[in-house]
């Protein structure tokens, strides 16, 4: 459960997050959407307890946040894949940390990378993966760790159409598999609808709009006319917050 109450945020004196608040229950989702620059990643970031609040609360299952938590996964856009190891070794850097045995750690490395489908791929370096399979192994990195909180900042907006449509597919299925919560940033309403369970409406550093969204993870929707009014809706919704 993530409690955010009268969160603000500035940098270097400006204000870019003013008095949020916001409730994310456990293992619940929660897109994110709002015009470029209304502090998204910010929100993120303090999430991730890279960044600490200027004032109010931020608690994670009851507990205020107090800098980076072992079981918090976040990734970024930029992937941050180290380029001279193999998808292989940049997953088994994230459990480095962890005092397991080679043999442990091999079985969870092979588990993540069959779930992500990366098995053929594991011996391979990022340059001669495709952009959704370098997507899919820091994916895989972050799994490792079993996270209980993941934290997505535009995961599938660097993909083509059908590269996106599958690993949205895939942050879904393997939501169904273990549930996680997650907080996803995104630019795509489509996407919102589809991952969020709660779709959270930001502009110019404030939460404008909470939805709950009866959409969410229900992939036959997208063929409905249901699914494109309530894409239609968030579109108002944001379109009314650029022009005001
Ligand atoms: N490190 C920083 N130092 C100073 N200002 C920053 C810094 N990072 C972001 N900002 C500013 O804070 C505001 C919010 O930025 P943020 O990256 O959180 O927005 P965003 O909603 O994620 O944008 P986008 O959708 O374009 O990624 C912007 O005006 C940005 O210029």
């Amino acid at each position: 459960m993530i409690n955010i109450y009268n969160l603000s945020f500035s940098y270097e004196g400006e204000v870019v997050l003013n008095h949020l608040h916001l409730t994310i229950p456990k293992h619940s989702t929660c897109a994110i959407i709002g015009p470029s620059g209304c502090g998204k990643t910010t929100l993120l970031m303090l999430l991730a307890g890279l960044y600490k609040p200027e004032a109010g609360s931020l608690l994670i299952n009851q507990t205020p946040l107090a800098g980076i938590r072992q079981s918090t996964g976040l990734i970024l856009q930029d992937l941050g894949l180290l380029p001279w190891k193999t998808v292989y070794d940049n997953v088994a850097l994230a459990l480095v940390p962890f005092k397991l045995s080679h043999e442990q750690k091999h079985k969870k490395i092979i588990e993540v990378l069959n779930q992500l489908g990366l098995t053929k791929y594991q011996n391979k370096y990022p340059h001669q993966l495709s952009g959704g399979q370098k997507q899919r192994c820091s994916i895989a990195r972050t799994l490792v760790r079993e996270p209980d909180l993941l934290l997505l900042d535009e995961a599938t907006s660097a993909l083509d159409d059908l590269n996106k449509e599958h690993l949205q597919e895939l942050i879904l299925s393997l939501y169904h598999h273990k549930p996680t919560t997650l907080v996803l940033i995104t630019h795509n309403i489509e996407e919102a609808v589809l991952l969020g369970k709660q779709i959270v409406i930001m502009d110019k550093g404030q939460i404008k709009t909470v939805l709950e969204n009866p959409f969410f993870g229900d992939l036959k929707a997208k063929e409905t006319l249901a699914f494109y009014e309530q894409v239609l809706q968030i579109r108002k919704l944001l379109k009314e917050e650029v022009s005001s």
